[in-house]
């Protein structure tokens, strides 16, 4: 699992996180909700291990992420905008990625990772200079899944993908879920956190305030209590 124990991120005198507990369980999908400057992308950011906390620790698999960079390759990362390179098709960038991840694979398994992203198969051979954001993203996706990763870490995903997108993007991450993959998700979309998400925070201020498990909730509810909250 992913765990968070008591995170605090100071810059001078301002704290981004303040003592930040949370789990995210394999197949669970934690959606992080808060206004800009809550502390979201602070968190995910410790888990990736590219800032280190000023104290508490994240574990990965009951590893902290401080003590063992190489537990790190069980996390993947699908920022808002996937950086891929725009004169390589999705095949392509998929092999270049996987390949500096440490793995080789034939083009069946290539074609089969594009597939459960949910990729267009027209698009595969298509350069990334051609494709929208939402395509850009499944080939993120692509390259998550060809790590093997046990975790994906997502920082606004959705943002700037139109309702289809979003809706199919959801399906996918309900997809990996299912197959024990645990997400953890930095949004500012309630709709979203609450279709796709299994648990959902409201961060303020660098606090996690509030965790509710969205079966328990509706996105009206969710709202009420975000607006509230914030
Ligand atoms: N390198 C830095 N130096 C100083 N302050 C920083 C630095 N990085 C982040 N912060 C501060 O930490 C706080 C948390 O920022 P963070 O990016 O985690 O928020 P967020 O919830 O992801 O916001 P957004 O929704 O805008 O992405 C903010 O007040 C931000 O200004």
């Amino acid at each position: 699992m992913l765990q968070a124990k008591k995170l605090c991120k100071r810059y001078d005198d301002k704290f981004a996180l303040k003592d930040l507990s949370l789990t995210v369980n394999p197949g669970e999908i934690f959606c992080l909700l808060g206004q800009n400057g809550a502390g979201k992308t602070t968190t995910i950011n410790i888990f990736l291990g590219l800032i280190a906390p000023t104290s508490g620790e994240a574990f990965i698999n009951d590893v902290s992420v401080l003590d063992n960079k190489s537990i790190r390759s069980s996390i993947a990362y699908i920022p808002e905008t996937v950086q891929l390179y725009s004169n390589l098709s999705g095949l392509e960038n998929l092999d270049f990625f996987s390949r500096l991840a440490g793995f080789k694979y034939q083009k069946e398994a290539l074609i089969q990772f594009l597939k459960q992203a949910n990729l267009q198969e027209e698009s595969y051979t298509k350069k990334l200079s051609t494709y929208s954001k939402g395509m850009r993203q499944k080939v993120g996706i692509a390259v998550a899944l060809s790590k093997n990763a046990s975790y994906i870490l997502m920082d606004e995903p959705t943002s700037g993908l139109d309702p289809k997108a979003s809706v199919e993007f959801a399906k996918t991450c309900k997809k990996l879920a299912a197959n024990g993959v645990g997400i953890l998700m930095a949004t500012h979309d309630i709709f979203n956190a609450v279709n796709i998400g299994s648990k959902i925070g409201i961060m303020k201020e660098g606090t996690l305030i509030h965790t509710a498990k969205t079966e328990n909730i509706t996105a009206q509810e969710l709202q009420d209590l975000y607006i509230k909250t914030i």
